[in-house]
């Protein structure tokens, strides 16, 4: 297929257009470069543009006759959005219905969405089965429930085939080392963790260690890129008319904030001095999926279960890449 990667330059969908290239899809990045990096995408395969250009969206579309589209472009950053909601429903939905006007206008009916486990709010029960309530506690999950529902929508009066992937923590690195997550600010507590033992920061601040949860500690899922990566492509190509598929991406394995850093700790050798501060604001104490259905309906299987493999990745990327992209 010939797919467009909006947000190709970023963390997660640089690894997908990695992968779906290498799978023999035609693959070209749509990016504004505003958090991707130029160093992220294969040499000629970025068009550097805005969702909310049309003309150029379309233009892209039609010019490399773009079968499906894969959509990563977002902003992400859960505190922002919340004093600054306006930014992210801007670039987010109307960034985002731009696209999908654009593709009707042009007649694409395949799009796989980065929706986010954020759109459950805080969880009624742990593990999240996708049947439980959608009911987001910040602008940002608000944006991508809003996507989800203008997805369903489009697919039912469109003939759309559609997917809402919920992503759970995206963590880790392509296998080379090549490439990885360099967000800036960086607010993720991996990449946090590994700059420490990268001599970058002093210590890690930890979020709160009186939690209900066993070390009291905040657990979450952390799901490899690359196995994000291939349940976009196993979506992706079960995507016709009327397909709906609405999963959340995660390992269905909680890690606490102290397990992350202690692994942090054995790959890198590192003491990593860590200090405890309070919850930070809008923290669910334990985010972790049911991921049972993506198996089922996708018929993907995460390669990574446990958080050592993933930091190994990471700090393998960390380690080639001590600034990231550097641009
Ligand atoms: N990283 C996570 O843990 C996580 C978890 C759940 C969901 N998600 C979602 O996954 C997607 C990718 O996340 P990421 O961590 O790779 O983020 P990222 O910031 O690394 O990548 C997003 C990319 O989109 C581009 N972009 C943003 N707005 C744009 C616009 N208007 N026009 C063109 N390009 C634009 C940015 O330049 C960037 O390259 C996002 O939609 C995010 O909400 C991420
Ligand atoms: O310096 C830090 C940074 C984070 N944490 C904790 O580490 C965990 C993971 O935090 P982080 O890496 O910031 O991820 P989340 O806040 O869980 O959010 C990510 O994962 C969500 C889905 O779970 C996505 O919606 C968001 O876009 C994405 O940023 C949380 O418990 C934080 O409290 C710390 O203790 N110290």
């Amino acid at each position: 297929m010939n797919v467009l990667v909006s947000g190709g330059a970023g963390y997660v969908g640089s690894h997908a257009a990695r992968m779906l290239a290498n799978a023999g899809h035609e693959v070209w990045a749509y990016d504004n470069l505003v958090f991707g990096h130029r160093g992220a995408v294969a040499p000629g395969r970025l068009i550097e543009g805005d969702l909310l250009d049309r003309p150029k969206l379309e233009a892209a579309l039609k010019a490399h006759k773009i079968d499906a589209v894969m959509h990563f472009a977002a902003f992400a950053y859960v505190g922002e959005s919340v004093t600054d909601p306006g930014k992210y429903y801007h670039n987010n939905v109307v960034g985002t219905l731009s696209l999908m006007d654009a593709m009707r206008a042009v007649g694409v009916r395949r799009i796989v969405f980065s929706s986010t486990c954020a759109t459950y709010g805080e969880p009624e029960s742990v593990p999240i089965r996708e049947s439980q309530a959608q009911n987001p506690i910040n602008p940002y999950g608000y944006t991508k429930l809003v996507i989800e529902r203008a997805l369903a929508d489009y697919a039912k009066a469109y003939k759309w085939g559609y997917a809402a992937l919920r992503y759970f923590n995206a963590s880790g690195a392509s296998a080379d080392g090549d490439l990885g997550e360099d967000h800036d600010p960086e607010t993720h507590l991996i990449p946090l963790v590994l700059q420490v033992a990268l001599g970058q920061r002093e210590h890690i601040t930890i979020f709160g260690d009186k939690l209900p949860t066993p070390d009291g500690t905040c657990i979450r899922d952390y799901i490899h890129v690359d196995d994000l990566a291939s349940a976009h492509i196993s979506a992706l190509e079960r995507l016709e008319p009327g397909t709906e598929f609405k999963c959340n991406l995660g390992t269905g394995q909680g890690t606490s904030v102290k397990e992350v850093v202690d692994a942090c700790r054995r790959i890198t050798g590192h003491a990593i001095p860590a200090v405890i501060a309070g919850p930070r604001a809008g923290d669910p104490p334990a985010l972790v999926a049911d991921a049972s259905l993506a198996r089922r309906e996708l018929g993907w299987t995460p390669r990574f279960t446990s958080i050592a493999p993933i930091v190994e990745s990471a700090w393998r990327w960390h380690q080639k890449h001590p600034n990231g992209y550097g641009d």
